[in-house]
């Protein structure tokens, strides 16, 4: 990886994981453990990287006592950051893991991000860029700015010869895509809401690529959790697996794929390995915690061209 990777996550969060026997509504929980991490799509993106000795610089908005724990918690970890002052409250995200791997997660909306807020994030990511060989914005969009004004933002990244990924939901998504990003990861749901039909079948992961392909993105990484990923770019179709026998946290899986594709060069066969490699490896780790060198395992990674297109989705 030659240039910076500059990571842009609009909704930061606080995460607090917490680790309960049994999920039972009503009931008082006890948590055997605990584990506080910075948060947000992006911030995951860029710890990653820093996890494995790439530096990014990751630009997040902040704001009351949140806010600065987010800040102290990124500068403790030692990631270079672009910290925006808001007035608004950073929000805290919650994820509640079971012994099993599967986790129930509580997301606060997030802060208004005023006008003049957001295009103050944007002038600081507009200038950032022109250094950057990638810019990499991640996660919800707050409340506040419109879609227009996000759109307006990966347009001018896009024409100012920016490579421009997004990892992002619903109409955010689709202006990553319009917009022309060069790279963009839906998950299965993210996927199934941009064409607006569920994917039963590899095939209609790969058709669903296409669309967005077609509709201007340059690749589409999709990630389908237990099932792997699909890579659909102008070289071809590729799919992927790395089987975790214990999963523990699925939190930040995504962005730890996203990472490690990006860390390998975001094109081919050697970069899905990368990434279903990191994405593995933090599903096999507690919390959102992004794993290391030394967590990674990429002799379990199944990388092959042009999957059956029959062959049935289970996760
Ligand atoms: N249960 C699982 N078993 C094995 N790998 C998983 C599992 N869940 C996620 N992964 C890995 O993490 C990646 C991202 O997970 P996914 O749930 O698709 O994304 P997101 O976190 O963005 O929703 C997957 O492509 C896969 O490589
Ligand atoms: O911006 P969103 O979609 O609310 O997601 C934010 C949450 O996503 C995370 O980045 C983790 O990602 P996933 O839950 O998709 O694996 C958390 O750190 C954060 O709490």
């Amino acid at each position: 990886m030659s240039g910076v990777i500059l990571t842009v996550t609009l909704n930061p969060s606080v995460d607090r994981a917490l680790e309960v026997d049994a999920l039972v509504r009503g009931e008082v929980l006890r948590a055997a453990d605990s584990h506080i991490d910075p948060g947000g799509k992006g911030v995951n993106v860029s710890r990653a990287l820093l996890a494995n000795g790439i530096r990014s610089t990751a630009v997040v908005p902040t704001g009351g006592a949140e806010g600065e724990q987010l800040v102290d918690l990124l500068e403790a970890e030692g990631v270079d950051l672009l910290s925006v002052p808001i007035a608004g409250r950073t929000r805290s995200n919650i994820t509640l893991a079971e012994p099993d791997g599967t986790v129930t997660k509580i997301n606060e909306v997030g802060p208004v991000l005023s006008d003049a807020e957001f295009a103050q994030v944007s002038k600081a990511v507009l200038d950032a860029a022109a250094t950057a060989d990638w810019v990499v914005i991640c996660g919800s969009l707050p409340p506040g700015p419109s879609i227009a004004a996000f759109t307006e933002l990966c347009e001018r990244l896009v024409a100012a010869g920016t490579r421009l990924a997004v990892d992002s939901s619903g109409p955010a998504l689709l202006a990553g895509v319009s917009a022309g990003a060069a790279l963009v990861k839906p998950n299965r749901e993210e996927l199934a809401e941009a064409v607006g039909a569920e994917p039963a079948t590899f095939g209609d992961v790969v058709a669903a690529c296409h669309r967005l392909r077609a509709a201007g993105a340059g690749t589409v990484l999709a990630s389908l959790g237990a099932d792997g990923a699909v890579l659909v770019d102008a070289d071809g179709v590729l799919a992927g697996v790395s089987p975790v026998s214990v999963p523990r946290s699925t939190v930040g899986a995504g962005d730890a794929l996203l990472a490690g594709f990006l860390a390998a060069g975001a094109r081919g066969a050697s970069a899905l390995t990368e990434g279903l490699a990191w994405g593995a490896a933090a599903v096999s780790l507690p919390g959102s915690r992004m794993p290391t060198p030394s967590d990674l395992d990429r002799t379990h990674v199944r990388v092959t061209p042009d999957p059956d297109p029959s062959r049935p989705l289970h996760s």
